[in-house]
């Protein structure tokens, strides 16, 4: 089992405070994933469960034992755990057997043992029939199975992963998620993921901790993250999203500009921003629905990804791709909004800027 703790985590470089206040507890075998853009701070948090960097102030312990704490600090290779890096950190002039096998020879495990435990990790990461291949003769996603085996050898009960697949191509990277989520569920670990990949986050995670700026923003399943965004930021960042400015009128949310009220219960009140995520928008030839101009039409196999101009404020709309056949470019088509978001107007355009 492993529980992991963490307990009022804050991490400075000199006067810059990367991690504010990090709370939470990670239960046994949960997959987690630290989700946001680059320099938020996710990389610090995995770096100080691992014991690569100590904490400004705050203590962590794993399963219970206090592994970093203003007077304790256990190094990386006590902590029981296994990581894999974005870079594939395998050893050049070792073929795969050795390198998966390299934890356990340095530990001195006897001959047999090290074979029988290797051959067993290799079929895990399905690699056994490239056991005596050079790294050089892999690809590259078969080179971070490698590295995934050998953080797998030593059993740990917790697996560190900073962004292990990003420097793979989209097909690779797609089907390795399958097999990192299967090998969590074959061997029951806790599961600690960096990314700043919202479909990796989506697909494999039972929780997303999105960060910002060192804080975390919101901590939910995916689908709690993607249809109830606790702010702006977080639905821009996870997913697509369209904004409108708006103001709030009795029961209703007018959109500016648009023409446009939508029905509202909630508790905001004057000026808001309204996000509408593109396929929440059907595109209809009914009458009586909001109307404006396909501006422009993107066939992607899946979906049709469309603009529409509706008296110069563009919406972006994924509707079914057989609409593709149907529909002209400048052609006039009717908009139904079936679900949407309303937040408070912070007075910014730039959601999908924020870096650091
Ligand atoms: N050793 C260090 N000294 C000074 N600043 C650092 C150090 N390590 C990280 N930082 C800073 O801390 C911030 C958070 O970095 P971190 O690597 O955790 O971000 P990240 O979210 O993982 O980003 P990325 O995805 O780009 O790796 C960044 O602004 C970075 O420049």
């Amino acid at each position: 089992m492993s529980v992991i703790t963490i307990n009022h985590v804050t991490k400075s470089f000199g006067d810059v405070t990367v991690l504010k206040e990090f709370t939470e507890e990670f239960q046994d075998g949960e997959f987690i994933t630290f989700l946001g853009p680059s320099g938020c701070g996710k990389t610090t948090m995995l770096r100080i469960i691992a014991g690569f960097e100590k904490p400004t102030t705050g203590e962590i312990r794993i399963d219970g034992r206090v592994v970093s704490s203003k007077d304790v600090f256990v190094p990386p290779e006590k902590r029981g755990i296994g990581m894999v890096f974005q870079s594939y950190a395998v050893w050049p002039h070792m073929n795969v057997f050795d390198n998966v096998a390299y934890p356990l020879k340095i530990q001195k495990v006897p001959k047999a043992e090290i074979k029988e435990k290797v051959e067993e990790i290799l079929e895990i990461v399905h690699l056994s029939q490239y056991a005596n291949r050079m790294p050089s003769q892999l690809s590259g996603g078969q080179q971070q199975r490698v590295a995934l085996g050998r953080a797998l050898i030593g059993q740990p009960k917790l697996l560190l992963l900073d962004e292990p697949l990003s420097n793979l191509d989209a097909k690779l990277r797609e089907s390795m998620r399958f097999e990192i989520k299967e090998i969590q569920r074959k061997l029951k670990i806790t599961v600690v993921y960096v990314t700043h990949d919202q479909v990796e986050a989506m697909t494999m995670s039972d929780r997303v901790f999105v960060i910002n700026r060192g804080v975390v923003q919101q901590v939910g399943s995916p689908m709690e993250i993607y249809r109830r965004p606790k702010n702006q930021f977080i639905a821009d960042f996870v997913g697509k999203v369209n904004f409108i400015k708006g103001q709030v009128n009795g029961s209703a949310v007018d959109l500016k500009g648009i023409g446009q009220s939508l029905a509202y219960e909630g508790p905001l009140t004057g000026d808001v921003v309204v996000a509408i995520r593109p396929e929440n928008i059907k595109l209809t030839k009914a009458e009586g629905h909001l109307h404006g101009a396909i501006k422009s039409m993107f066939y992607l196999g899946d979906v049709n990804d469309c603009q529409i101009d509706i008296n110069g404020t563009q919406l972006r709309v994924i509707a079914d791709p057989h609409t593709y056949d149907v529909l002209r470019t400048g052609e006039e088509i009717g908009l139904e909004i079936t679900d949407f978001l309303v937040y408070e107007d912070d007075g910014r355009d730039d959601h999908n800027q924020i870096l650091t």
